[in-house]
């Protein structure tokens, strides 16, 4: 089965966010993205609510749940007592718990399973509880799989950020094999729960033919800083279905 696409709104926030008007309007952003075909809608809620508001996870929650039930719905972020609560009021399918520092300007590592393992088996167990799949964000090294399957994780999301960061084609090459390591380290382990593989971060109409064809059984990319940057010149409708061509869809 191809790989799905949940496309990111975090950049859409953004731009709304520079005013005290309420556009761009984020429900019907994501109504323009899910109409064209995207499998899921992906925010990331940062404590200080730099782009994605509470607020808004609300008003997504409700608009997927009501008019798009078949639609994924990922939240991402810090596992902080807010983080939780805010998915439990939530109808997220997915959660994808990322080890962000407030301060960071965005993701760019994946979890210490040694310093944090423990903790992340807590939280798996209290968002399975609630009914939601669980995702670990890892950075693309051998043993960080079978430490998030200890850590309860249904799924991993493998950090592309280096691969997408690399430009040239002898760095970008070095960047798949790490990830195909770590994507073969994922196959072979084994747990009590079905596991799959999803990717994101600087993800790219460019660079995604080579991501999947050297990982093809990745279930789920979420992309939004480089579909939103298509969005620009192509519209939302056609930068999804861009996407979604070079998935294979
Ligand atoms: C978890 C991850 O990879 C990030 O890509 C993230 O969702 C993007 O966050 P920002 O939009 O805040 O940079
Ligand atoms: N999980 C990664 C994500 O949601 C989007 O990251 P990016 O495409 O904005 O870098």
């Amino acid at each position: 089965m191809p790989t799905k696409l949940s496309v990111n709104l975090n950049a859409v926030a953004f731009l709304r966010n520079r005013r005290t008007v309420p556009w761009p309007d984020l429900a019907t952003v994501a109504r323009a993205v899910l109409d064209a075909g995207a499998h899921g809608i992906t925010v990331h809620p940062r404590p200080d609510e730099r782009h994605i508001r509470f607020a808004d996870v609300a008003v997504l929650s409700e608009l997927m749940a009501a008019e798009y039930p078949e639609a994924e719905f990922n939240i991402e972020g810090y596992p902080s007592r807010q983080f939780l609560d805010l998915v439990a009021s939530s109808a997220a399918h997915q959660v994808t718990l990322v080890p962000d520092d407030p301060e960071q300007s965005t993701s760019d590592h994946g979890w210490d399973f040694a310093a944090h393992g423990e903790m992340l088996r807590g939280v798996t167990e209290e968002l399975r509880q609630g009914g939601r799949r669980v995702s670990l964000f890892l950075d693309a090294a051998p043993d960080a799989p079978a430490a998030a399957v200890r850590a309860g994780a249904d799924r991993i999301e493998l950090f592309t950020g280096p691969y997408g960061a690399a430009l040239a084609p002898d760095d970008a090459q070095r960047e798949i094999d790490r990830l195909v390591a770590a994507a073969d380290a994922a196959r072979s382990v084994g747990g009590e729960r079905p596991f799959g593989m999803n990717a994101g971060h600087d993800l790219t109409a460019e660079n995604l033919p080579a991501l999947c064809a050297a990982i093809p059984d990745l279930a789920e990319v979420s992309i939004g800083h480089g579909l939103t940057a298509d969005a620009l010149l192509l519209g939302f409708p056609a930068a999804v279905r861009r996407y979604l061509q070079v998935l294979g869809h």
